[in-house]
């Protein structure tokens, strides 16, 4: 899946395991390095063990004091990285990851690293419907954004018969058991679902041409989630199966 979409798209694509490469910086790089309850913009520090500290006093006892200059506070003020991010719905994502660890949504699966970004990818897309695409909510490439992976699409997209799910995921739907984050049936479920909803708007744009740079996955994805939630208020004939079932903060 993830391969298919780095080949046809050039990397384009935000979510699944391809990455942008005209996203990848400095930034980028340090993600995959830093636990989840650690900062990004944190200094490094490690825990001497005992002889260490013996050895820093001894060594120190011979060294003027190392003046350190408190780091400055990390800029983080959204305005100044909605002015950073320079009009990249990508870039801005990938800003917002780095700043706020809540919004690094990433995981591994079949030991790659997987980055769905949900949250950061839904801020943009607000962004932009909310201020009808100018202003802050100007971007030059808003297609380069996802679905927002997270529960209520892919059950709209299983009801819609665009996603069949094997009998053992069916069976855990069902009875409503959880799916541990980062399980494998939960990643699956979220790379499927934005690679489904791909190839929906590639089948949209097939059917109408002109619909080409106007129909996007943001747009899809509010769709969809809208045509959910009326399906569990029962308009429309329901929904197939319950959603899965996730804690996590990445939704
Ligand atoms: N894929 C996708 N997921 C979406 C939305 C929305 C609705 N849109 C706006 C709402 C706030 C933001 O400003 C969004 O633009 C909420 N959610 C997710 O559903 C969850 C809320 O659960 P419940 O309320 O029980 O359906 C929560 O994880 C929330 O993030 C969407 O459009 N697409």
């Amino acid at each position: 899946m993830a391969d298919s979409l780095n080949d046809t798209h050039d990397g384009e694509i935000l979510g699944g395991i391809a990455r942008p490469a005209d996203l990848e910086g400095p930034g980028a790089t340090q993600l995959g390095e830093v636990p989840e309850h650690q900062s990004a913009l944190e200094t490094h520090t490690h825990l001497a063990s005992e002889s260490e500290s013996e050895h820093v006093s001894q060594e120190q006892a011979h060294l003027s004091p190392i003046k350190t200059k408190p780091s400055p506070p990390p800029d983080s003020s959204i305005v100044r990285l909605i002015e950073q991010a320079d009009h990249s719905a990508g870039k801005l994502v990938n800003l917002l990851a780095q700043h706020f660890p809540c919004f690094r949504d990433e995981t591994r699966f079949d030991g790659r690293k997987v980055h769905f970004l949900k949250r950061a990818q839904i801020f943009v897309a607000d962004l932009w419907a909310a201020f009808n695409g100018t202003g802050y909510g100007a971007f030059d490439n808003i297609e380069c954004l996802t679905m927002f992976a997270d529960y209520r699409v892919p059950q709209m997209l299983h009801t819609l018969g665009v996603l069949s799910y094997s009998p053992p995921l069916l069976y855990r739907l069902r009875d409503q058991k959880e799916i541990p984050s980062g399980h494998s049936w939960e990643v699956q479920l979220r790379g499927c679902s934005i690679w489904a909803v791909e190839l929906i708007r590639r089948e949209i744009v097939r059917q109408h041409p002109e619909a080409e740079g106007v129909v996007n996955a943001v747009l899809i994805d509010f769709f969809l989630y809208d045509l959910a939630k009326e399906r569990e208020r029962g308009v429309g004939g329901g929904l197939e199966v319950p959603h899965h079932r996730t804690r996590s903060i990445w939704y």
